[in-house]
């Protein structure tokens, strides 16, 4: 229990030197007050330690960390810890993640282990005996870093069927190299004197006197595994896939910009009939002043429109009539809540400073309406244009938006967290709809405000993309929106926005899923924002995956493999380049293929109680 947890940590901390302040004391709360502690969510129990850097001196002693036996993550990295690595630790049986890289550990590697490890970072340290057999039972470990240590000995015959980063360079390794463990690059081998066999050449040189190469943690791309054939679900895509991909791409789009512009020359000349059914309104001149629309009355020769296979029969006057509550202020304008007399309610938003003429806002008022006819996409109700006011009418979605159902309430005694199964639901719900709005639309057709508070959810937890075809209506936003977090770095640079943009913003949704972090700080005035793709990126350089996600979610069990995965979806979509990132109907291939169709479907049937949502509240 918690009593026990504080206990063992009280040791730990009364037996090793410090210079910052732990601020740990049996008065104060573990779980709220104590420096680098991190508790479940009952607080009943501590299950993370990170105190990396933290001036950490002198030697762990048994029966002191090693005894929380609901620890998931230590992070003891970059500090002077010296003596043996503690064997009791090794073998915490819920352990996950093990951070120890960067001290002065000594003594044999020890050779028993938690079985649900998946990182183990020892590397730059000065371990030394051989690398036990033991390891072969690590069958979930997906990181196995030992450089920069004295490990000798041959190397076991290792198959780790997960394991996607693996590095034994610079140790005193010989014999030759396991033909399971040919597949990792040369890098993962260098600097043992007596290593030999692929994918080194030869026996490898020791490197010494030579500097060793500076002690960057993994290349480039530090999640991206080495060799993709290591991981199943990776298939190498050789050049002229790309190219023929390219070809087929063109072809596609040309295709769809056909269909695009002869459904354009089709609607203008068929103005007013088939698809749109129009409903005149005197406007109600009597009528109190609406809450929203001041400038409808004016403009007795507007109509409301409403698109075909919209089941409501209120008119504008209704509209105008209905009790009208504030969504909220976005960039576009202010949305409303309006509850009609009949019963029914929408939303209605009112647009400011739309920046296309009338002819034009129709015609693409028809295309919105038409890509609204996907499950994962909000369908357009009808839509007002008046030379003073411009009206767009969606249903209404009580369950709220993906923002308030992932951050709002965060830390409320009886919040119901969005379990992983959920997430993994709603991120692929999310990237069908945005790839249907790029594939219907044709290539220029870009959503343009991808964010959480613009996905939202039906009471069966499905995502719907809200806000479609607003973009091109209007200004570019200013700098300092809500969006800005959400903003690809060019499309801040050039004002442009692209699909590619939409990759990106969708990108730092994905992060948004898998850490729990707002890419905007609130309370506020929305004027703190956290880059975090650029946070993510320097914490999995430094530190791989584990303090990357969400709180919530390590309860859950026999996930970090899928979330690793998503994580790697993500870091692909916020790529600096455009070019580097993914189409959207390529998130959605990677998405599936985290999870098998089967795994859906026997996991969804968990998720009742996920849907109800209804009483989401304001973080
Ligand atoms: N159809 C809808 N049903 C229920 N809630 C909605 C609907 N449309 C929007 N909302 C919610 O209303 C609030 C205001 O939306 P609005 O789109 O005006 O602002 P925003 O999403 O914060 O910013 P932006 O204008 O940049 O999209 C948001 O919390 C949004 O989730």
């Amino acid at each position: 229990d918690l009593n026990s947890d504080r206990e063992a940590l009280l040791d730990f901390a009364a037996s090793i030197f410090h210079t910052t302040k732990l601020n740990w004391n049996a008065e104060t709360p573990v779980c709220s007050s104590w420096i680098g502690i991190t508790c479940n969510l009952n607080k009943s129990r501590v299950i993370a330690i990170h105190l990396p850097g933290s001036g950490l001196f002198g030697s762990i002693p048994a029966n002191s960390i090693g005894k929380l036996d609901a620890l998931r993550v230590l992070s003891l990295r970059s500090n002077l810890l010296n003596g043996n690595l503690p064997s009791d630790i090794l073998s915490i049986p819920s352990l996950q993640f093990l951070y120890l890289q960067h001290n002065n550990f000594t003594g044999a590697f020890p050779s028993f282990f938690s079985h649900k490890l998946v990182v183990l970072d020892i590397s730059f340290n000065n371990i030394s005996g051989n690398i036990p057999t033991t390891i072969q039972n690590l069958t979930r470990l997906a990181l196995l870093n030992l450089q920069h240590n004295s490990i000798s000995g041959a190397i076991p015959k290792l198959y780790l069927p997960r394991l996607k980063l693996l590095n034994f360079s610079y140790n005193k390794l010989n014999g030759s190299i396991p033909s399971s463990l040919q597949k990792y690059p040369s890098s993962s081998f260098v600097g043992n004197s007596h290593l030999c066999g692929p994918p080194l050449n030869h026996c490898s040189i020791a490197s010494s006197p030579t500097p060793s190469p500076s002690p960057t943690y993994f290349p480039s791309s530090p999640i991206v595994p080495q060799n993709h054939n290591a991981s199943p679900n990776r298939k190498i895509l050789g050049p002229y896939f790309f190219i023929v991909l390219a070809i087929g791409g063109a072809a596609v789009l040309f295709f769809f910009v056909v269909v695009f512009f002869l459904c354009c020359f089709k609607k203008t000349k068929t103005h007013g009939s088939g698809m749109l059914k129009g409903k005149a309104s005197t406007g109600g001149k009597n009528e109190k002043p609406p809450d929203f629309g001041s400038g409808v009355q004016e403009a007795e020769k507007n109509k409301l429109f409403f698109f075909q296979g919209c089941s409501y029969t209120f008119d504008l006057e209704d509209l105008l009539r209905a009790s009208a509550e504030i969504l909220g202020k976005g960039s576009n304008g202010t949305t409303y809540k309006a509850v009609l007399e009949e019963g029914n309610t929408v939303v209605v938003k009112r647009l400011k400073e739309v920046i296309v003429g009338k002819k034009d806002f129709e015609q693409h008022m028809e295309v919105v309406a038409r890509i609204g006819q996907h499950p994962n996409v909000v369908p357009l109700r009808a839509y007002y244009y008046s030379k003073d006011e411009k009206l767009i009418v969606y249903n209404y979605m009580p369950a709220g938006s993906l923002f308030l159902r992932l951050h709002g309430n965060r830390d409320a005694a009886g919040r119901n967290p969005l379990n992983w199964d959920s997430r993994v639901k709603l991120c692929l719900g999310t990237a069908k709809g945005i790839a249907h709005i790029h594939s219907e639309g044709g290539a220029k057709c870009i959503h343009g405000n991808i964010k959480s508070s613009n996905v939202l959810l039906t009471q069966d937890l499905e995502a719907s993309v809200s806000d479609v075809g607003l973009a091109p209506l209007m200004n570019f936003p200013a700098s300092m929106s809500r969006t800005i977090g959400y903003r690809a770095p060019e499309a801040i640079d050039t004002r442009k926005i692209t699909q590619k943009s939409d990759v990106y913003s969708f990108g730092v949704l994905l992060l948004e899923m898998l850490t729990g972090k707002t890419p905007l700080r609130y309370p506020g005035q929305y004027d703190e924002v956290i880059d975090l793709p650029r946070w993510v990126r320097s914490v999995v350089r430094e530190e791989w995956t584990a303090e990357v996600f969400d709180v919530e979610l390590m309860r859950e069990q026999q996930i970090e493999e899928e979330m690793v995965q998503m994580l790697q979806i993500a870091l692909a979509c916020v790529s600096k380049l455009p070019d580097s990132r993914p189409n959207m109907d390529e998130v959605v291939r990677m998405i599936e293929e985290i999870r098998q169709p089967a795994d859906f479907k026997t996991r969804t049937s968990s998720d009742q109680s996920e849907s109800n949502v209804s009483n989401v509240q304001t973080p």
